[in-house]
């Protein structure tokens, strides 16, 4: 087939990350990718909670600048203890995370924005994910794979990290970075079709007026 035979984006992605495409991917929504390069500091006080809706919601207002599109913005932080858990900035930083990870539970924060015909609209997961216990050998192992670079705290649930995790309560797709049923909701409360175009009416996630 030729390029008439692709999909036309339905929407705006305000995101680098492959697997945001990819699960938007999997649900028929075929995007164009804006990625934007907001400030990811966390302000004083902030709650996780907080800064990862902020964060999405900033993406999203960025990245829809100029669009005709809705516009999605997303953002994804493993919360331990107190402490947030970004990507990791180097070896040490990425095993020191993983060791904190390690034999316990955890939470995964990922937070969507959708900016449409609706104005801003964002949605929020907390979910539980609880590891065995890791080795050094295994941490060492496992950065000399390269998946941990550009992952929220350092691991991949959807590579080869999954031997890691013990169990998972909440949203696996939250975790690799965005929750697809809190996602479709957003989008077909903006119109946006899912499922290529099979589903395309408002739906239950019709927002109400
Ligand atoms: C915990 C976890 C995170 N991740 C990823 C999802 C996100 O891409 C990344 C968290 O970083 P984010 O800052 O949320 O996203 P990003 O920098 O990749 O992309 P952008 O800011 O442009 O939207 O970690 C996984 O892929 N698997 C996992 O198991």
């Amino acid at each position: 087939m030729n390029a008439a035979s692709r999909a036309d984006p339905v929407l705006r992605l305000a995101s680098a990350s492959p697997r945001r495409r990819e699960l938007l991917a999997s649900i028929g929504v075929t995007v164009e990718v804006v990625p934007t390069d907001i400030d990811e500091s966390r302000l004083e006080e902030e709650s996780p909670e907080r800064f990862v809706s902020r964060l999405a919601r900033q993406k999203a207002e960025a990245g829809h600048v100029g669009s005709a599109l809705p516009t999605l913005g997303a953002d994804t932080v493993v919360v331990c203890d107190d402490a947030i858990f970004g990507k990791p900035a180097d070896q040490a930083h990425a095993r020191e995370m993983l060791m904190m990870l390690s034999g316990r539970e955890h939470r995964v924060l990922s937070a969507v924005a959708v900016l449409g015909p609706r104005g801003l609209v964002e949605s929020r997961v907390s979910t539980r994910v609880v590891m065995r216990r890791i080795d050094e050998a295994e941490a060492s192992a496992y950065w000399a794979t390269g998946e941990p670079l550009d992952k929220a705290g350092g691991y991949a649930i959807q590579g080869l990290a999954s031997i890691f995790v013990d169990q998972l309560v909440g949203s696996y797709s939250a975790v690799v970075g965005l929750p697809l049923a809190e996602t479709a909701a957003l989008l077909r409360g903006q119109g946006v079709p899912l499922w290529g175009g099979a589903l395309a009416d408002g739906g239950p996630g019709d927002l109400p007026s």
